[in-house]
């Protein structure tokens, strides 16, 4: 299995050749040169794998450089109901994603019980083993730069934190994430991980990290490597979890499931339709966005037109604060038949601050033959699907996940399970929980008292030349 550029002017890679990187050289980002195809056998061969198991059929299609028992090792090392522990009581931890029936076909799907409470984990703890592996194997040293809007970070440093040849530098928009996730990656203070509270949005720090995945010498210099979700290794570790969505609320490969994916990066819905590109039987990929609805936008109307900083809103679902989706463009490759030129001149005009509208060459009419579609939430809203589903099903949830429940509800077809992507857990936003129910969120004992630890970070500019200068001075030998 090779990986090919969305810009088509990259080299073909392997996935090991790939792992640590973000960006392609031309600027794009990788997928698979053809999607592994699972057959009707091949779907019935997966059904009622745990989740180890089925990660390991499923990643070995994509990451087939691997030699099999070494990625089974890692595998079994990062899935395991230890790691993914914060389950509710009446859920199995061995099951990693547990579905949850709030009613006949209407489930969340938990992604969230991994060490930092968001999906984020799902990917990210394997990305540490893999990361760790690689280096070693190839006697290497990395230094991750990082965007986050909330959980990547954090993800990302509690699967980093201590390893050996890896130092993380994490860029987040200066107080804009809630008091729970500041405090969570801010209160780490191993000598390895290094928080940038960036003046500006998240866009303004993923384009600082674009910018210097794009700078080549820079890039190979510093040993600079990713971990957000233009690194397809965190792409490869979602589609997992939805194929065991599937199989948990199905009986046969004939039925069909939906997925309500609240989103912003467009990341984990992008593992959904690659899922979907895979053979399973997916309907609808449901986008759910906050007030930052760009790509409720497009799929509405064909047109892309990402947004500035000054009408970038600071939300209640604050890690969906995102108005250029990095993930989008791997599936308008996939839509304009994977022609590399049309990409490049669709992101020439994104890149320079520009808008695109695929209805001019009728490439928006084939978008529903890929299953999307899409809505938007707001704070109203936010609070009284929490509110309701509290009431319905005694089930706290988060805003994320209100988001995704809210658009889930108005688009959903009866006779069609709808799983609800969990993507955070709602100890994380205990403010907003506290407003719509009147109440705060129970805290497991172990997280007691987080905000109150001392913090280590530092604030800067959204100046992409100071942020290399900061790397290059914590980085000397
Ligand atoms: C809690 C939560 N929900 C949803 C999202 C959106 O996911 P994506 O960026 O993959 O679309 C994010 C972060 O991006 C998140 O942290
Ligand atoms: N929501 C994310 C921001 C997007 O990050 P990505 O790594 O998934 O692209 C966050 O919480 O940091």
């Amino acid at each position: 299995m090779k990986y090919i550029s969305t810009r088509g002017q990259s080299p073909a890679l392997s996935f090991t050749e790939i792992l640590l990187g973000g960006l392609a050289p031309d600027g794009g980002l990788y997928l698979p040169e053809q999607y592994p195809q699972l057959s009707d056998a091949d779907l019935t061969r997966l059904r009622g794998m745990n989740y180890r198991d089925l990660a390991f059929s499923i990643l070995s299609l994509l990451a087939d450089d691997i030699p099999p028992a070494d990625l089974r090792a890692i595998v079994d090392k990062t899935y395991r109901a230890d790691v993914y522990a914060y389950a509710r009581p009446e859920q199995n931890a061995e099951d990693i994603t547990p579905t949850l029936k709030l009613e006949d076909n209407l489930y969340l799907l938990s992604l969230s019980n991994g060490p930092t409470l968001a999906f984020k984990d799902m990917a990210m703890q394997l990305l540490g083993n893999l990361f760790e592996y690689v280096l070693a194997k190839k006697g290497e040293t990395t230094n991750i730069l990082g965007a986050t809007s909330g959980d990547t970070g954090s993800a990302a440093e509690y699967a980093m934190r201590g390893k050996k040849g890896v130092k993380v530098f994490m860029l987040s928009p200066h107080k804009k994430m809630s008091r729970f996730q500041t405090a969570q990656m801010f209160s780490l203070q191993d000598e390895n991980i290094f928080n940038i509270a960036v003046n500006g949005v998240f866009d303004d720090a993923q384009d600082i990290v674009k910018a210097v995945s794009n700078d080549a010498a820079f890039k190979a210099r510093n040993k600079i490597g990713a971990v957000n979700s233009i690194n397809w290794a965190r792409v490869a570790a979602q589609v997992v979890y939805y194929f065991k969505g599937y199989f948990a609320v199905t009986r046969s490969n004939t039925e069909k499931v939906s997925f309500a994916v609240p989103s912003g990066n467009f990341g984990n819905v992008c593992a959904g339709h690659v899922a979907r590109m895979m053979g399973l039987p997916i309907d609808k990929l449901v986008v759910a966005t906050n007030e930052n609805d760009v790509l409720d936008e497009f799929f509405k109307t064909g047109v892309y037109r990402p947004r500035g900083s000054a009408n970038t809103y600071h939300t209640s679902s604050p890690s969906m604060d995102i108005s250029k989706a990095s993930n989008f463009e791997r599936f308008v490759f996939d839509l304009t038949g994977r022609d590399a030129a049309k990409v490049r001149a669709l992101w020439s005009k994104v890149d320079q601050g520009g808008a695109f509208d695929l209805n001019e060459d009728g490439l928006f009419a084939q978008v529903a033959d890929y299953g999307f579609v899409s809505g938007s939430s707001n704070h109203a809203a936010r609070m009284q699907t929490i509110r309701e589903t509290q009431a319905k099903y005694g089930v706290t949830i988060d805003t994320h996940t209100a988001d995704g429940l809210k658009v889930a509800l108005q688009v959903r077809e009866p006779a069609i399970p709808m799983l609800v992507l969990e993507t955070a857990l709602p100890v994380k936003f205990e403010d907003a929980i506290q407003e719509a129910l009147g109440h705060k969120p129970e805290r497991p004992a172990s997280l007691q008292g987080l905000e109150d630890l001392p913090q280590r970070f530092e604030v800067m500019d959204a100046d992409v030349q100071a942020i290399k200068q900061f790397i290059v001075d914590h980085t000397a030998d």
